[in-house]
């Protein structure tokens, strides 16, 4: 190796470590990155991002695949982003499963190079610290806190941003960092967290960023619940009436394809379900039952997320919703109540009203 390409190859003059027994690379500093990055580029190789937070699963697993699809180099980034929760949610608690993590994408890639539609592999990991992520220092998680932030308004102040009013500024200043670092080609995004993804189409717009946001459809579980790393909070009681949303989401899903058109005609038959599962559970024993509250049900404008009362079925809807999951009452021993042993969960969904014609 000349002087010029090891200099290229790592500033510190060492090599990367990997995730072993593969070629995949785990970054954790930016110079070290950058010149990674800068090496694909003379190389002439593009690079997709896919963002994450760990705790990885199928719902991420079908983002990398479709980034292999189309790039010779997919970057995963795994970072828990503290200014994106909020100071009374579950930061100190959010899954880290960073071995499971690593042999997952370990165990991908290998699935990706073996399968010969690929443009390109799993190359590399990004997975920063605080400090490398917010180098003047962390910003507070208050709502009025300082610090330099990016905020996408008026779409990140509703639904998700009503309920979790530093989440979007979180989202868009992280994304912002994590592109301005990764300088992507493509980002992949899952529709699992749709007002992320208008967010995030949005930063882009208006930064004037040079990269594809691409957008990959929610993976489930065979009962319907979207996968989520907060699921396995859930427990076995609350497991199974985890799907409330799915279920309620397409009842108005089936309302718009009978041709309704109307908030009341759409949404009237979702909520109407939401209260009789309610009322199911409230009949039963306090040892077996599970009680939620229905955060909102959303029938939004696909670009800016304001409310509808007509869908315009030549530009469609989003359907949305979040519930929460109440901790289960009288739990009996050696009861499964989840990772943490059972605070509430925050579940969301949502379900695409393609245009019609
Ligand atoms: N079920 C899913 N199908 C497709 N993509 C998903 C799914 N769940 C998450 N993603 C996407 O994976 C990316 C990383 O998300 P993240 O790491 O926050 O996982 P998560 O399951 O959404 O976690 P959380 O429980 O915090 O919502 C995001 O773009 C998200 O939309
Ligand atoms: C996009 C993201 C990685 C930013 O922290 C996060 O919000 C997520 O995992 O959806
Ligand atoms: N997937 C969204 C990340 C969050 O809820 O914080």
């Amino acid at each position: 190796m000349t002087l010029f390409q090891s200099a290229i190859w790592n500033p510190r003059g060492q090599k990367a470590p990997v995730i072993p027994h593969t070629s995949i690379q785990i970054f954790r500093e930016v110079p070290e990155f950058r010149t990674w990055r800068r090496r694909q580029l003379l190389d002439h190789r593009s690079v997709g991002l896919v963002p994450t937070m760990g705790a990885l699963h199928e719902g991420h697993l079908s983002l990398i695949r479709m980034a292999a699809a189309e790039n010779h180099r997919v970057v995963v980034s795994i970072y828990v982003n503290p200014t994106q929760f909020g100071v009374h949610e579950d930061l100190g608690s959010y899954p880290k499963t960073w071995k499971k993590d690593c042999e997952m994408l370990r165990d991908l890639d290998k699935e990706i190079a073996g399968d010969g539609g690929n443009l390109g592999t799993v190359a590399a990991v990004f997975a920063p610290t605080t400090e490398v992520m917010y180098p003047s220092g962390r910003p507070s998680q208050d709502v009025d806190g300082k610090g330099s932030f990016v905020t996408i308004t008026p779409v990140g102040e509703v639904l998700e941003g009503a309920s979790r009013p530093t989440f979007f500024r979180g989202v868009a200043t992280v994304c912002m960092k994590l592109f301005n670092i990764v300088t992507p080609e493509k980002v992949y995004f899952g529709q699992k967290d749709i007002q992320q993804t208008v967010v995030v189409k949005k930063l882009v717009k208006d930064f004037c960023m040079n990269t594809d946001v691409v957008i990959g459809k929610t993976q489930r579980e065979p009962d319907g619940l979207a996968l989520s790393s907060r699921n396995v909070f859930l427990g076995t009681r609350r497991r199974k009436v985890a799907t409330t949303l799915s279920k309620t989401l397409r009842v108005a899903e089936t309302a718009y394809s009978r041709g309704r058109r109307s908030r009341d005609e759409i949404l009237g038959p979702a909520t109407e379900l939401a209260k009789l599962l309610l009322m199911e559970q409230h009949q039963m024993p306090p040892e077996d039952r599970v009680k939620f509250e229905v955060d909102y049900v959303s029938l939004a404008d696909p670009d800016t997320m304001e409310e509808l009362e007509e869908v315009d079925e030549s530009r469609g809807a989003i359907l949305s919703g979040a519930v929460k999951m109440l901790p289960v009452e009288s739990p009996q021993a050696g009861e499964d109540l989840g990772l943490s042993g059972g605070p509430p969960v925050r579940l969301i969904d949502n379900i695409i009203l393609k245009p019609v014609g």
